[in-house]
This record gives structure tokens, C-alpha cells and sequence, in this order.
């Protein structure tokens, strides 16, 4: 696939992804672009269908990945997700640093693929902490807080596996992680920017 090399967010539910993300492409407009993932899960309040995910049916989900339409996909917490070709395309088609921000069964799948992204792994300080935020959030119910802790302590193992991740970042005050992950980016971002220069001139 075409463009400059993607950029893969995993880790806990609750960890900080979004909130990083989110910090992450606003600062950067015209730099990054995220991939839409389809998902089978109901979308949270302040959600929109096409911008944070496209909310499908498990039957329309599953007949799209019965047609080759997705790179990856895996079941988690009761619900589908999977990044689909066009997602990833529509955003290489900008010349934009593709992000995916996938649970670490996509991050197996990808590995598998020619995709070639920089792999990016946030952490919560600890447990604790991390159900407190996802308690906060206040986005899950009781059973699904559980099933996402149960897959947290998982997901917190994985990132240890030597190889995984090129870099594993501990998201404890918001800012100091931020930082990291600007420093981590900071030559992507910059080719990207001198790309555009040159195509400007
Ligand atoms: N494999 C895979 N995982 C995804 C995809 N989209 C989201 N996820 C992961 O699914 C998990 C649940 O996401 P979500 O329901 O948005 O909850 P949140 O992470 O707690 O905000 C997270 O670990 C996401 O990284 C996808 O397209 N593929
Ligand atoms: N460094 C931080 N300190 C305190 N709260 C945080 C921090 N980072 C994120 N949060 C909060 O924790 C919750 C989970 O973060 P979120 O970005 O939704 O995680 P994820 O996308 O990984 O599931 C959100 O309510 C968010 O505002």
C-alpha cells in the first residue's frame, strides 16, 4: 500500500488511547489520518457513525469480512471490530500517516500483513488506576468494565513480549505521555511535512 508508513495505537481499553489520539491529530491536522474501524458495538454519546467508528450489524459486518473487504478483524468484549481496506486507503490516498488504533488480535493480524506500520503500545501505571479511569469514563456497564479488565491484564502482558511494540508508552500524567509520543513521532511528522513543502513549491 501506497503512502507514508502507517502508525498502530494498542493497549488496554482505558488506557489513553483516544485521549492521545485525539490530542495527537489535532495538533497535526493535515499530518495524520485515522483509520474508521466498523465496529458491532452501540456508539458511546458524543460518537459519530463515520468519524470514531462505522456502527454495523454483526450480519453486515460479517458479510463484509466473508468478502475480503477487511485487513483484520477480531472479536472483543461480545463485539466485532476490524479495519477495512477502504479505511486505510481513504487516508494513504491523502498522503497522510495512517493511524489504527486496534486491540493486540489485530495487532498479531497486522503483523502478518504488508502494512509495515510503527507500532505504539500505551499503558496505565497500573490496574488500580486503570479501572478508576475506565470507572470514570463512565462509559461501560458493570459486565462489560469486567470483561475489559479481564482483557486489560492481558493486553498489559502482551506489551511486554519482546519484539511487539517499538515502543511501549506508560501514560501516567497526560502531558509528560503526550510528550513521548510526540518525540516518538517527531521524524514521521517532519518527512511528512517537508513532503507537502516540496509538493507546495
Ligand atoms: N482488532 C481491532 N481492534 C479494534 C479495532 N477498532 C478498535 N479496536 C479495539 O477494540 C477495543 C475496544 O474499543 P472501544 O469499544 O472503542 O473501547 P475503548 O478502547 O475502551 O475506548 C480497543 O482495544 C480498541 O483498540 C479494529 O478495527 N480492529
Ligand atoms: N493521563 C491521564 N490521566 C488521567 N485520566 C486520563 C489520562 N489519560 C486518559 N484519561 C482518562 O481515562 C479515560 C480512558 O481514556 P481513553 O482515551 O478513553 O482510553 P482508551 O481509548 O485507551 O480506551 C478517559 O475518561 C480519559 O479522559
Amino acid at each position: 500500500m501506497a503512502g507514508p508508513r502507517p502508525v498502530v495505537f494498542s493497549g488496554p481499553s482505558g488506557a489513553g488511547k483516544s485521549t492521545l489520539l485525539k490530542k495527537l491529530m489535532k495538533e497535526h491536522e493535515n499530518v495524520f489520518g485515522f483509520s474508521v474501524s466498523h465496529t458491532t458495538r452501540k456508539p458511546r454519546p458524543g460518537e459519530e457513525n463515520g468519524r470514531d467508528y462505522h456502527y454495523v450489524t454483526r450480519e453486515a459486518m460479517q458479510a463484509a469480512i466473508d468478502n475480503g473487504e477487511f485487513i483484520e478483524n477480531a472479536e472483543f468484549s461480545g463485539n466485532l471490530y476490524g479495519t477495512s481496506k477502504a479505511a486505510v486507503q481513504a487516508v494513504q490516498a491523502k498522503n497522510l500517516i495512517c493511524i489504527l488504533d486496534i486491540d493486540m488480535q489485530g495487532v498479531k493480524n497486522i503483523k502478518k500483513t504488508d502494512l509495515n506500520p510503527l507500532y505504539i503500545s500505551i499503558q496505565p501505571p497500573s490496574m488500580e488506576i486503570l479501572e478508576k479511569r475506565l470507572r470514570d469514563r463512565n462509559t461501560e456497564s458493570e459486565e462489560n468494565l469486567q470483561k475489559r479488565l479481564h482483557a486489560a491484564s492481558v493486553e498489559m502482558e502482551f506489551s511486554k513480549e519482546p519484539g511487539m511494540f517499538d515502543v511501549v508508552i506508560v501514560n501516567d500524567k497526560l502531558e509528560d505521555a503526550y510528550g513521548r509520543l510526540k518525540d516518538t513521532l517527531l521524524e514521521v511528522i517532519q518527512r511528512v511535512r517537508v513532503a507537502e513543502d516540496q509538493r507546495c513549491k
